[in-house]
């Protein structure tokens, strides 16, 4: 069984790494300077420095030469994946695709799978998601993912393929959870850092992830999502570890809005584009989400800090 990774950035290469001590890899990069770079050097110095590529992989632009692999991973954000999909369709089609990418679709409300679907009919689909990050991945520190598939078979079968000495994949055929804790979570962590930028406090840090796990149950459950999906590695595990650690990038934009800095525009931050995907879908369908409205209009700049803070703690007095 080879492996493809389609998309060379952080998460990518992280996978393509971490695959790589089962066999051969093929990581594919969309230009082609790039991927001459990283082959050549052994390095990803812009998204992921400090760590060398095995042997076993090797960088291409070539997207045919990729697409050869038995299974293909999609390590690119998701505001990204249609394009990716739309531009390559020739060589993606009747292939099976693992969605890497946590988010939902700004233009469309969608998540990667149903994306996928739309633009590839019949593709055979699966998503990893869960608490992970790119370093760690890479460095071989042990980390444990979420797989989820629709197609049980399928599932099982991915699961052994794309499970690695030091990444250990649970999965489940509840997609729709497994993409909604992935996505929602990146909104909390925005959320979070917020509140740590601007010197509110560990305790208002507790209060927004317990607040914010009982929005994204309240979505998902509208979605039709498995309670325990939100409960394991995709929904509260990856919460836990994006709203408590400066290692990710949602946090880290957050906290520089609570801080009031400006942040690296070309950095990939998830948590902005599903923040307001998310708002708009639950403003639509009359869903309780204060905190992921806050984030979206704090994201926009259409709220300040101290405005976020005033409108969640006026809220009327509920039961928990
Ligand atoms: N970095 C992590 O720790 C981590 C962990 C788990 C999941 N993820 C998820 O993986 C996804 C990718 O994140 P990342 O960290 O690799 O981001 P990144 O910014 O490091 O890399 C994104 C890559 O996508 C490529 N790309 C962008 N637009 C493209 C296009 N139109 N065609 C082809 N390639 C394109 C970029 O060139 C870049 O190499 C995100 O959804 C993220 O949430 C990341
Ligand atoms: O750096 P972030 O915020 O995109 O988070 C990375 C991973 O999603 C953590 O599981």
């Amino acid at each position: 069984m080879n492996v493809s990774v389609l998309g060379s950035g952080a998460f990518g290469t992280a996978l393509a790494i971490s695959l790589a001590g089962k066999g051969p890899v093929t990581l594919w990069a969309r230009s082609g300077e790039r991927a001459q770079t990283m082959q050549a050097t052994r390095r990803n110095d812009t998204r992921l420095p400090g760590v060398t590529l095995p042997d076993a992989i090797t960088v291409t632009a070539e997207i045919a030469l990729a697409c050869q692999s038995d299974e293909l991973l999609l390590a690119v954000p998701m505001q990204k994946l249609r394009d990716v999909l739309s531009d390559h369709a020739a060589d993606l089609q009747g292939r099976s695709l693992v969605a890497c990418c946590k988010g939902i679709e700004l233009s469309t409300g969608l998540g990667p799978i149903a994306v996928i679907e739309q633009v590839l009919p019949g593709a055979r689909t699966a998503l990893l998601t869960g608490p992970s990050f790119a370093d760690d991945i890479a460095r071989g520190l042990p980390t444990a993912l979420t797989l989820a598939c629709a197609d049980a078979d399928l599932g099982a079968q991915l699961q052994q393929t794309l499970t690695t000495a030091n990444l250990r994949l649970y999965r489940t055929t509840d997609v729709t959870g497994a993409e909604l804790g992935g996505a929602l979570k990146n909104v909390m962590a925005i959320a979070c850092g917020a509140c740590i930028g601007a010197g509110l406090g560990d305790s208002a840090r507790a209060a927004l992830m317990t607040r914010g796990f009982a929005e994204m149950q309240r979505f998902a459950a509208m979605r039709g999502a498995r309670p325990e999906t939100l409960m394991g590695l995709s929904g509260l595990g990856d919460l836990v570890l994006t709203c408590s650690s400066e290692l990710s990038r949602n946090f880290r934009f957050g906290l520089s809005l609570g801080r009031s800095e400006s942040f690296d525009a070309a950095t990939t931050v998830e948590g902005v584009a599903t923040a307001n995907a998310m708002a708009a879908i639950a403003a639509a369908e009359g869903l309780d989400m204060p905190i992921c409205q806050t984030v979206a209009q704090l994201s926009r700049g259409a709220y300040s800090v101290a405005e976020a803070l005033q409108s969640l703690l006026s809220r009327p007095l509920k039961e928990e």
